[in-house]
């Protein structure tokens, strides 16, 4: 498929463990409620100028923007909302990188929303900005009231109900959404700011030794000069094969970095995920960031009743947060190294490799 996100649909108006380590990788977020700018009349700028306020205008069936607003959260690129008289929009702008990295995020919101599970934003265009940089305009999701709710671990009864939706509309995803390519996706992504390879594989093991662990191991060699972390992951990958022993692996649709600062609720109470790094895989993978999620029982059990669980589900756990604190090791340094290295040691010990 190509990388083209003018493909994507335009909108009707109405569219609306290592458990004992639980350093959280980016601050807490601030509240998502848009902190509104003074109101600003109705702006028609030079359509060349802005892209943004010309897809809006166009394809985007406004004919007026009635305000613009700063949306904090985000840690890479900056976020607003543009009211309108064909309801709202959400764009996030980066003013340094192409379009590449949004049209990764766009195809990824499309596959989600595709399967009609689980609530994402649908993705309406991604494009470049006459100054530099891109741009990509999304579905406004008017977030409920206590964006943390799946996250916090609590046993009020509402909490728990939320944790139970979100387990099981994402099991449905998971479910809903198989690829006969194998593992991997259409275009290469992010995860965080680091390149996700996601060149299609048959076999799921290769898939996630070759790019995701080995493509960290490799980074952090190359950057921080570690080869006793690359040499131990190395053999733990030569030896990775008896941890699947007995599971039937296929490729389901992931969001791929599924944290509490990417999961929030809407004014229904229904789970919305966001800002993904999707690629067809393992559905287990999808763990990888549960020491930064917090998901608790509820969440688990929901999610079992619809994608069974499967042997050695709990042998593979901290090999699947491996990937991701070898990214942080990579994106925030060696204040991560520990955790991999003691997840690579065990498993080592465990393997007797
Ligand atoms: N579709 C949406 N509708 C309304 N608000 C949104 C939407 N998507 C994201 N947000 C809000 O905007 C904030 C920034 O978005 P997001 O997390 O995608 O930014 P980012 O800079 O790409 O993220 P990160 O730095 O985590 O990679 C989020 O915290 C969320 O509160």
């Amino acid at each position: 498929m190509a990388a083209n996100v003018a493909l994507l649909s335009a909108p009707s108006p109405s569219t609306s463990t290592a458990s004992s380590i639980l350093r959280r990788r980016r601050p807490p977020r601030r509240s998502a409620r848009p902190r509104r700018a003074a109101s600003r009349p109705s702006v028609v700028a030079a359509m060349s100028d802005d892209p943004i306020k010309e897809w809006i205008l166009t394809e985007g069936k406004a004919t007026q923007i009635t305000g613009t607003s700063s949306i904090g959260g985000g840690c890479i690129n900056a976020a607003q909302r543009y009211d309108t008289d064909a309801g709202s929009f959400f764009v996030k702008t980066n003013r340094r990188i192409g379009p590449a990295m949004f049209e990764g995020e766009a195809l990824g919101l499309k596959a989600m929303y595709d399967t009609k599970s689980i609530r994402v934003p649908l993705p309406y265009k991604v494009g470049s900005l006459p100054t530099g940089g891109s741009f990509i305009i999304m579905e406004f999701i008017q977030f409920g009231r206590s964006r943390g709710d799946q996250v916090t671990l609590s046993r009020n009864p509402f909490r728990s109900k939320k944790k139970s939706a979100l387990g099981r509309k994402l099991a449905e995803m998971h479910k809903a959404a198989k690829s006969d390519k194998g593992y991997g996706f259409y275009i290469e992504n992010t995860i965080g700011s680091t390149p996700q390879i996601n060149t299609w594989t048959a076999d799921w093991i290769e898939f996630y030794s070759k790019h995701r662990l080995g493509y960290q191991l490799k980074l952090i060699s190359q950057r921080f000069g570690d080869s006793a972390i690359y040499e131990k992951g190395q053999r733990l990958i030569d030896n990775i094969h008896p941890l699947f022993e007995g599971a039937v692996i296929e490729p389901c649709l992931l969001h791929g970095d599924l944290w509490s600062g990417n999961i929030s609720s809407d004014t229904n109470g229904d789970p919305v995920i966001l800002d993904p790094a999707c690629y067809y895989g393992h559905n287990e993978a999808e763990f990888g960031m549960s020491w930064c999620a917090g998901f608790g029982g509820d969440f688990y059990s929901s999610y079992f009743e619809v994608m069974p669980k499967q042997p050695g589900f709990e042998k593979r756990r901290d090999l699947y947060l491996l990937y991701h604190y070898l990214n942080h090791y990579n994106l925030f340094g060696s204040g991560y190294r520990s955790s991999a290295m003691s997840i690579i040691e065990d498993y080592l010990r465990m393997l007797k490799a």
